[in-house]
């Protein structure tokens, strides 16, 4: 997740001489960005952690002596809290969860943030540069309630495996009543690409949207009355949601 965040920081202009990546073993970093097997104390303004939710315990102890003084630690790891973070880096100035999506390689990501302070309240001047570096990846979007950040998470973080998974199946549905597979997935693809630059760029809501496709009494009216019928789509997505959510609450209660 951090190298297409990364990818997306440095697309949008920002140098590489910004970045450090660290890992035990490994000898090199994408992209031409520093590499360190080594931690410095006293050499990073940020810390940015992007392992596994379940390495965290084992790894907090190596980056706990960087997270001190003025140094922020932003956090990816999904389900992991504020106060679970805090616990690990207790002198760090603050704390933030970002949920982002692999889509910042492309800087086309939302990126749900939440933070704070030691005791207080995150610094105006540490929130004001959050929402400029995330900006450069897509869109910023400060969430008041973490209490709400897992659904958050399920929505813009695994969302996009939602949405492969949606473009997938529709080329495989059409395959199965007859397109040849390779043309059924390009169509697909090439629909849902179209279908959301349209609704990006237009004042009128998806629903709307969907109404305007169909033609009273046409053929996409009677595939919506598919989807429709008792709710069935929007009963499949509120259970993927919360399945989604409540494995994130899961996460942040077991560990760390
Ligand atoms: N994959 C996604 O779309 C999203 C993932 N996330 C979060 O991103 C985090 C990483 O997930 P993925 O990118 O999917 O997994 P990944 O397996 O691609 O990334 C794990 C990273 O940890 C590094 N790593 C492994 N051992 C290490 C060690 N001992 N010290 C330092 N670094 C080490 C690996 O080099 C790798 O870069 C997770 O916490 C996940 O919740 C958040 C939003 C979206
Ligand atoms: O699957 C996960 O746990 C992470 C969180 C959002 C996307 N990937």
């Amino acid at each position: 997740m951090t190298q297409a965040m990364v990818e997306g920081w440095l697309a949008g202009g920002i140098s590489p001489d910004r970045f450090t990546a660290y890992h035990p073993t490994r000898k090199q970093a994408a992209h031409g960005i520093a590499m360190t097997n080594r931690l410095e104390v006293g050499t990073y303004d940020t810390v940015l952690l992007g392992i596994k939710p379940q390495m965290l315990p084992e790894l907090a102890p190596q980056v706990a002596p960087l997270a001190t003084g003025s140094v922020t630690v932003l956090s990816v790891l999904a389900g992991i809290t504020l106060d679970g973070l805090a616990v690990h880096f207790p002198n760090a100035s603050g704390v933030v969860r970002l949920m982002p999506n692999l889509a910042c390689g492309v800087r086309k990501s939302p990126i749900a943030l939440i933070g704070r302070g030691m005791g207080e309240p995150l610094a105006d001047d540490v929130r004001q540069k959050l929402t400029q570096l995330a900006a450069v990846l897509g869109s910023a979007e400060w969430i008041a309630d973490e209490g709400q950040f897992d659904l958050v998470t399920a929505l813009a973080g695994s969302g996009p495996g939602f949405t492969y998974r949606f473009i997938d199946a529709l080329a495989r549905a059409a395959a199965q009543l007859g397109l040849p597979d390779d043309q059924a997935r390009r169509l697909s693809l090439a629909m849902v690409e179209g279908a959301v630059a349209l609704a990006a760029a237009s004042d009128v809501s998806p629903a709307d949207l969907a109404a305007r496709v169909a033609s009273p009494g046409g053929m996409t009216q009677r595939g919506l009355d598919v989807l429709d019928d008792d709710d069935a789509l929007l009963s499949l997505l509120t259970r993927t949601l919360r399945e989604t959510r409540d494995r994130g609450e899961e996460m942040g209660r077991t560990r760390p």
